[in-house]
C-alpha cells in the first residue's frame, strides 16, 4: 500500500511523518504523475487559497478529482475539509467538490481561533482522541451520503465520512494518536483491493 500526501503547501511533513512510524510506504504528491499507483490521498492542513491556487498552477484538480471518484480513499484535514467540499461560504478558495458537504472557514472566530477538544469518534475504540483545533472550518451542511464521525458538544460536526472520502476539520498529524491514520489506511486498503492490479479499478 501507499499512500500520496499532497505537499504543495501546509503540514504534510508531519502527516508524512506519522505515516513513517505506521511503517506505511508515502510519496509527496506535487505533480499530476505523483497520484499514478497510490492508493489513497491526505490533503493536509495549511491555507486553504493558497493551497487552491497551487493545486491550479500545478493542474492538480482533475486528477485529484478523478481519483476521488475512482473509489480511492481521499482524506483532508482543516485546510484540505475545506478543499474536499462541496461548498463554502466564500467565493475563494475554490474547493473541489468532492464530498457532498457545505463548509465553513474560520468558523470560530478570531480570539478563540485555536482550541483543544476531546471528541468520541464513531468506529474508533478505545477512549476519546484529542483533537486540536487550529483556525478551524466546520461542516454546515451534510449530504445525505455523509456520516458524522464526531462533533462537538454543541453538535457541529467535525469529522465525516462518505464512503472512500474522510474530512477532519482539526489535526490529527499533531498528536501521537494514530488512530485516525489507521482508519484511513483500512479505507485505503479497501479501495486497493476494489482495483485489480494494473485494471482499471
Ligand atoms: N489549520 C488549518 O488548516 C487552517 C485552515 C485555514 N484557516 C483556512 O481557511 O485555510
Amino acid at each position: 500500500m501507499k499512500i500520496g500526501v499532497l505537499a504543495v503547501q501546509g503540514d504534510f511533513a508531519e502527516h508524512i511523518a506519522v505515516l513513517r512510524r505506521l511503517n506505511v510506504e508515502c510519496r509527496e504528491v506535487r505533480l499530476p504523475e505523483h497520484l499514478e499507483g497510490i492508493d489513497g490521498l491526505i490533503v493536509p492542513g495549511g491555507e486553504s487559497t493558497t493551497l487552491s491556487r497551487l493545486m491550479s498552477i500545478y493542474h492538480l484538480r482533475e486528477p485529484v478529482v478523478a481519483m476521488a471518484q475512482a473509489g480511492k480513499a481521499v482524506w483532508g484535514t482543516c485546510a484540505g475539509m475545506i478543499m474536499l467540499a462541496h461548498e463554502i461560504t466564500e467565493a475563494d478558495p475554490v474547493p473541489l467538490k468532492i464530498m457532498d458537504i457545505g463548509v465553513q472557514r474560520n468558523a470560530f472566530g478570531r480570539q478563540i481561533d485555536s482550541f483543544e477538544q476531546d471528541l468520541d469518534i464513531r468506529g474508533l475504540e478505545p477512549g476519546p482522541f484529542h483533537a486540536i483545533f487550529i483556525r478551524a472550518p466546520v461542516v454546515n451542511r451534510l449530504g445525505a451520503q455523509v456520516k458524522t464521525l464526531a462533533a462537538l458538544p454543541n453538535g457541529q460536526a467535525v469529522a465525516v465520512r462518505q464512503g472512500n472520502l474522510m474530512a477532519t476539520a482539526f489535526h490529527p498529524e499533531l498528536t501521537d494518536d494514530t488512530r485516525l491514520h489507521q482508519y484511513f489506511l483500512d479505507l485505503a486498503s479497501r479501495s486497493e483491493a476494489a482495483s485489480p492490479p494494473g485494471g482499471e479499478g
